[in-house]
């Protein structure tokens, strides 16, 4: 059962536009007055109406007129700054949502749908943002209005007050009783919607697979039933709406016939002039308005109420790795890396890595082979602190890793991963990533050291060639060697490389080859090894199983030993 709103915690995000507010509500103010303004000069109007004195009609109607542009203009001091004011409140919040998504764990994101998170960050997000401005604009207004008339109307005459909301308290009911039952279909059109998307992202980045498996008619129906889901639901809402309106319509219809007849009736009885009722009914008809968006408004707010709950969803989950709130930065290092006793488990008590010891010297090229699953990912994974260890601990030059911020422990590693991810920008951007300004100048050495500067300078615009999201095609191995120039640019002391399995041309290979060696050189280097020219190269071999290092030497010594390595090496790399 949720006991308080999730809107209370919009309140933050909400307060520093306060000054915009105040705007805005000088607007509603000055807007409200003018509306009493008109009943008061409808009032006189009715009272000069049939009294055959032409200048003082007209003295009315341009007072009439002078109101009615007054009101204008309050209205549009009200737009203006409560739009303002909404618009920064999703501007911010969405910022502050894309900010703490960054901060979360590799293992949020390895199960998250990135689809649904870009429903929420953009079509839940500006759903928040249409109903604060709703709050703002329409329903403060309006409720001003309902009170601020109402109050006058009991001042001219309060038996027809009281006839007119005596069908109130019913209204008040059913707004409740269907707004509720609206946030609810609501709630399951969103997650239907965002499951939606969540399906076409997965489908758009794997639609070779599903074209080779000719999983095409499986995939369209899928995605029909989604789509069917997501249209019952709203269809629902809909037509809970298309019951709701004439039903408020109808009540709205009895109050005015009540206040008719009451009306009628003290007219008669000489308790009421005409010229009051005349007033009365003006202030009557400025109260539709209101009523009616305050009843749409909330139905607006219940359906807002499920983008809200799923924005602060995503807030509510907090990263497992975190930065000490005294954390130092880490200085350059030399690159020397220990592991003392690391142990880790994805799931509590399934453990991954098992009591790791180990030192790295600055300089060192250790290679990490063993079967699929061993743990050698997760064991390098450990370094750049994307999981936090559940014992033992990590030492860069004899520093705790989790004594230093993030950002200051991950610029001293650089790591070439098996997939080189393209975003979109030209070729230059991809390798200084991360950085907003560069020197060309650079890049084009790091591309050189990265053998990616001659087919760079072939392609149409070179540097300033366009890739990653409809960019230019990269080769496997060209983007390997742009993914080893980011790496170079960078730096770095300590390097993580996973070698690509994904076979390459010979020619492909060997620039690669020949680029991560001059990346590797005066290196600390762990890389998960697949080629046997690089296992053999690399100072130190371990032998990952099942969490443990099991083996540990050069080739030759792990040859001569003629166990487990020995026994890889004759299936894997004869
Ligand atoms: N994000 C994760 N959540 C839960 N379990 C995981 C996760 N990543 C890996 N594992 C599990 O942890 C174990 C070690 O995986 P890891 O990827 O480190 O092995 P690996 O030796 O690098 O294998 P490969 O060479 O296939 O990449 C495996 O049993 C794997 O299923």
């Amino acid at each position: 059962m949720k006991t308080r709103s999730n809107y209370w915690q919009l309140l933050p995000y909400i307060r520093p536009q306060w000054h915009n507010i105040v705007k805005g509500f000088i607007g509603i103010l000055g807007y409200v007055l003018a509306t009493l303004a008109l009943i008061t000069l409808a009032r006189q109007f009715a009272s000069v109406f049939g009294g055959r004195n032409l200048s003082a009609i007209a003295l009315e109607i341009s007072l009439l007129a002078t109101v009615f542009l007054v009101r204008g203009f309050f209205q549009s001091v009200q737009d203006i700054y409560m739009a303002k004011a909404a618009l920064r409140v999703a501007f911010n919040l969405r910022k502050y949502i894309y900010t703490h998504l960054q901060k979360l764990n590799l293992s949020y994101f390895e199960t998250a749908k990135t689809g649904d998170l870009s429903y929420r960050l953009t079509e839940d997000v500006d759903r928040v943002g249409e109903v604060v401005h709703k709050l703002f604009h329409d329903f403060i207004p309006c409720v001003l209005q309902l009170v601020a008339i109402p109050i006058y109307m009991i001042w001219l005459n309060w038996q027809l007050t009281l006839a007119i909301i005596i069908v109130a308290p019913l209204m008040g009911v059913l707004i409740g009783w269907f707004g509720e039952r609206l946030r609810i279909f609501s709630l399951k059109s969103q997650s239907h919607v965002s499951d939606l998307s969540a399906i076409l992202t997965e489908v758009f980045s794997g639609i070779r697979i599903i074209q080779a498996f000719a999983a095409e008619k499986y995939e369209i129906a899928r995605f029909s039933r989604e789509a069917d889901r997501t249209m019952k639901a709203k269809y629902s809402a809909e037509r809970l709406k298309a019951i709701q309106i004439p039903i408020i319509g109808f009540l709205e219809a009895v109050s005015i016939l009540i206040l008719l007849f009451v009306g009628g009736w003290q007219i008669a009885t000489g308790n009421l002039t005409v010229d009051k009722f005349v007033a009365f009914l003006t202030a009557g008809a400025l109260l539709i308005d209101p009523i009616g968006h305050v009843t749409s408004n909330y139905n607006e707010f219940k359906q807002g109420e499920a983008s809200v709950d799923r924005v602060f969803e995503l807030l509510a989950i907090k990263p497992t790795v975190e930065e000490k709130a005294n954390a130092l930065t880490l200085p350059d290092v030399s690159g020397k890396v220990e592991y003392r006793h690391v142990s880790f488990a994805y799931k509590k008590g399934e453990f991954v890595i098992k009591d790791i010891s180990l030192l790295a010297m600055p300089g060192e090229a250790i290679a990490l082979v063993g079967a699929s699953g061993a743990g050698k990912t997760t064991f390098v994974n450990l370094l750049p602190r994307f999981y936090d260890p559940e014992a033992g601990q990590i030492l860069i030059d004899g520093v705790d890793i989790k004594d230093v911020t993030l950002d200051s422990l991950r610029r001293q590693i650089g790591i070439v991963p098996q997939e080189t991810i393209m975003f979109s920008g030209t070729i230059a951007q991809n390798i200084a990533f991360g950085q907003d300004a560069f020197e060309m100048k650079a890049v084009e050495e790091a591309a050189k050291i990265a053998n990616a500067h001659q087919f760079i300078t072939q392609l149409p615009d070179g540097y300033d060639t366009w890739v990653g999201e409809r960019g230019v095609n990269l080769s496997g191995g060209q983007r390997q060697r742009i993914a080893i120039a980011r790496a170079v640019l960078r730096n770095p002391r300590i390097l993580i490389l996973d070698e690509a399995t994904s076979a390459l041309d010979s020619e492909s290979e060997a620039l690669v080859q020949e680029a991560l060696e001059r990346l590797m050189a005066s290196r600390t280097v762990f890389i998960i090894a697949h080629r046997l020219s690089t296992v053999r190269r690399c100072d130190r071999i371990l032998v990952f199983e099942r969490g443990q290092i099991v083996e540990s030497g050069t080739h030759e010594e792990l040859l001569t030993l003629e166990r487990r390595y020995a026994r890889f090496y004759a299936q894997q790399f004869s």
